[in-house]
């Protein structure tokens, strides 16, 4: 058994579920608000897959109609954090909020756990809806209602038994580190205790599939660092299926297994996300990671010349990349025996993303070693490229 199986153990292990119906039905019973694809022992072994077959969508305006998504095909494995990037306008929130329901492809099909999502009657949409949770970027609270209220509403809606509502919302606060905080109304808290909040209220039904859209746009860098760690948490503590949205090329690097890249309403690439990452293929995605590239310092670009300083010394400044494939780690001491001679690191460094060396390194060597395709050749980065010369003391 995988470590991703395991994770897919039904939610009841950690959480009381939410009796549905008011009746207390218990989790992976037929009918009102049992979550399908469980099996006879609540066991949901394949919850929280997404399929899309060649889903487009036009949506109609007074300019004429607006065509924001086509020929999308892709699966969403269960249990994965699937990231979703793409430049404004791309489709990323249309395309995720089909797997709600929010919005209705013009063609093809959405499937959730092989389930059609046209097919649903209102009663369908329902539980759909408790099935596919999802967190916004303004938390989207009540601010009248106390922390306790916001998250214990749906199940109200439901008709769930008061004791029920209590025990669960007290667990989900525990869950999302919010225990104390059920009497505090959401002005009093900071925006990532209400992004936990949201997190909370997402979670009631126990749902198969998270939806995140910009979940962490509102955040400063180190809430959002412990927003993710706890949809990390989530993710693999209770199996549940994590797609989001984000303009945060980081956010993605940092706990996502699979990333799409769409692009004026198409797949541009998708795949391991130290794969597209690693070797973006397509111009979108490599526009997109550009700020998670380094430039050269300043320093260094100042100095650097197309040719050896004329009457001086010099030396090489070679660029090595990394792009995770292969399991290759920059070898030190390979590197400096090829290129012979001194060897200084000048910038740089190198990421893990799922495992994988990925980054780069800018060398100053001396003249006259192997060139930088020679370096690629001999399996010590995956690309090199000689970026210049700078005097010989930079
Ligand atoms: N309800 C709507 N009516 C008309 N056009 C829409 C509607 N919703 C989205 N669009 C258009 O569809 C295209 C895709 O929009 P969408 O919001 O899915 O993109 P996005 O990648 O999420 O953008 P952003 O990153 O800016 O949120 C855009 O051209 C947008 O203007």
């Amino acid at each position: 058994m995988t470590a991703k199986q395991w994770a897919l153990a039904p939610w009841s292990w950690f959480l009381p579920a939410p009796p549905h119906g008011g009746q207390g039905t218990p989790p992976g019973a037929a009918g009102a608000g049992a979550p399908s694809g469980r099996d006879a022992c609540g066991h949901r072994p394949t919850a929280g897959t997404v399929r899309f077959e060649q889903v487009g969508k036009t949506y109609p305006s007074s300019a004429g109609p607006v065509r924001a998504l086509s020929g999308i095909s892709l699966d969403i494995p269960a249990g994965s954090i699937f990231g979703i990037i793409g430049r404004s306008g791309a489709g990323k929130s249309s395309l995720l909020r089909t797997i709600n329901r929010l919005e209705q492809p013009s063609e093809g099909r959405v499937l959730v756990d092989g389930q059609d999502l046209a097919t649903l009657d209102e009663q369908g949409l329902v539980l759909l809806r408790r099935r596919v949770g999802m967190i916004f970027q303004h938390f989207n609270l009540l601010s009248s209602k106390t922390v306790f209220d916001n998250v214990a509403l749906p199940l109200r809606v439901a008709g769930v038994r008061p004791d029920h509502v209590r025990a669960r919302v007290a667990a989900l606060l525990d869950l999302v580190g919010l225990r104390g905080k059920a009497d505090t109304y959401p002005g009093r808290l900071s925006g990532g205790q209400k992004q936990r909040v949201g997190i909370a209220r997402a979670l009631v039904h126990a749902p198969e599939i998270l939806l995140c859209d910009e979940a962490t746009s509102a955040l400063d860098p180190q809430t959002t660092q412990s927003i993710l760690a706890l949809l990390r948490d989530i993710n693999r503590r209770l199996g549940l299926t994590v797609v989001l949205i984000t303009h945060e090329m980081g956010v993605i690097r940092e706990i996502c297994d699979e990333v799409l890249v769409l692009e004026k309403g198409r797949i541009a690439e998708a795949g391991a996300v130290w794969q597209v990452f690693g070797s973006p293929a397509h111009d979108a995605t490599r526009a997109l990671l550009r700020p998670l590239e380094h430039g050269l310092p300043g320093d260094l670009q100042e100095r650097l010349s197309a040719h050896p300083v004329p009457g001086g010394a010099s030396r090489r400044v070679l660029e090595l990349h990394y792009s995770g494939a292969g399991g290759l780690e920059p070898d030190l001491a390979r590197i400096a025996a090829a290129l012979g001679g001194t060897v200084r690191l000048l910038h740089g460094g190198v990421d893990r993303i799922q495992g994988h060396s990925h980054g780069r390194l800018l060398l100053a060597a001396d003249l006259g070693g192997p060139d930088a395709a020679a370096l690629a050749a001999l399996n010590l980065c995956h690309h090199a490229r000689e970026l210049g010369y700078v005097p010989d003391h930079a």
